[in-house]
């Protein structure tokens, strides 16, 4: 179901090449270089308001970036026509903050909306595959309830079987444990490394969830507002143990001054 041929799977999942984003033509953050491999799960942090969820609009093609590349699998998105854009796109999942599910479809439905977008599929493969889905992120049962009928962090699970309907290489969250208590946030984090040791997907994570961060990060980066760049890259535990930058010690030790030894 997933076609993304001229693309070489040995490369990096993500590259960001000097990249600025913003709006208008003003940058918010310049010079972003950055690699993500295939099978990492790989966060993206920083404080409030610095442009985490902006840089991941450039990632998923939301944005033009205002300069610089964004290369998925070796293949430049950024440059991609119209017609390459959308194979790109079938090859992503996304999962946003509010699960963005539509409140009058049932669970099964929602899942099957970007099926019939992107797959031939007639209707009946479409509600198993939806069901398998659901299964997949322990909704098994739940395929005629309405969102509104079930939990938050059973919205979010069926938010990211959405997400995974069309077998993504690359799936992107936006702030997956906002608004989810520690134990169901920890649910969350289990359920994309199961994922992610499945599937070998990519995961690309905005979250300022220390938790989530030092619990399943593979490697992050911190984006620094006054910097308007990433400050730091790697992965988040040596980060915190061996940065001795205050920014970073600050924004990993949730601002207890701890100095590195
Ligand atoms: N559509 C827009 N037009 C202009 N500015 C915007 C737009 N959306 C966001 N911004 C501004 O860009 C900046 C970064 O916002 P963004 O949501 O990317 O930050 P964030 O790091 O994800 O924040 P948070 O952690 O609070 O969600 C903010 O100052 C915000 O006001």
């Amino acid at each position: 179901m997933n076609t993304s041929p001229a693309q070489d799977h040995a490369l990096p999942a993500i590259v960001a090449e000097d990249l600025a984003v913003g709006y208008d033509g003003v940058p918010l953050m310049e010079h972003l270089d950055f690699s993500i491999a295939k099978g990492e799960v790989f966060f993206v942090i920083g404080g409030s308001g610095c442009g985490k969820s902006t840089l991941l609009r450039h990632l998923i093609g939301l944005q033009q970036p205002i300069a610089g590349d964004v290369r998925i699998f070796g293949e430049s998105f950024v440059k991609a026509d119209s017609e390459r854009r959308r194979q790109f796109l079938k090859t992503f999942g996304v999962l946003y903050q509010s699960s963005a599910l539509w409140s009058s479809l049932t669970l099964a439905e929602n899942i099957t909306l970007p099926l019939e977008e992107y797959t031939d599929l007639n209707k009946r493969e479409r509600a198993q595959l939806a069901r398998l889905k659901l299964a997949q992120v322990g909704l098994t049962g739940y395929a005629d309830y309405y969102p509104a009928e079930i939990s938050g962090g059973m919205k979010k699970r069926a938010g990211l079987a959405r997400a995974l309907s069309l077998d993504p290489d690359i799936v992107f969250f936006d702030e997956p444990s906002a608004g989810l208590d520690p134990i169901t946030s920890r649910e969350m984090d289990e359920l994309i490394l199961q994922v992610r040791d499945t599937y070998g997907t990519t995961c690309v994570i905005v979250s300022h969830e220390l938790a989530s961060i030092f619990a399943i990060g593979d490697r992050v980066i911190l984006l620094d507002k006054q910097a308007r760049s990433i400050i730091a890259t790697g992965p988040p535990k040596e980060l915190a143990s061996t940065s001795r930058d205050p920014r970073v010690l600050e924004f990993l030790h949730r601002g207890d001054v701890i100095k590195p030894a």
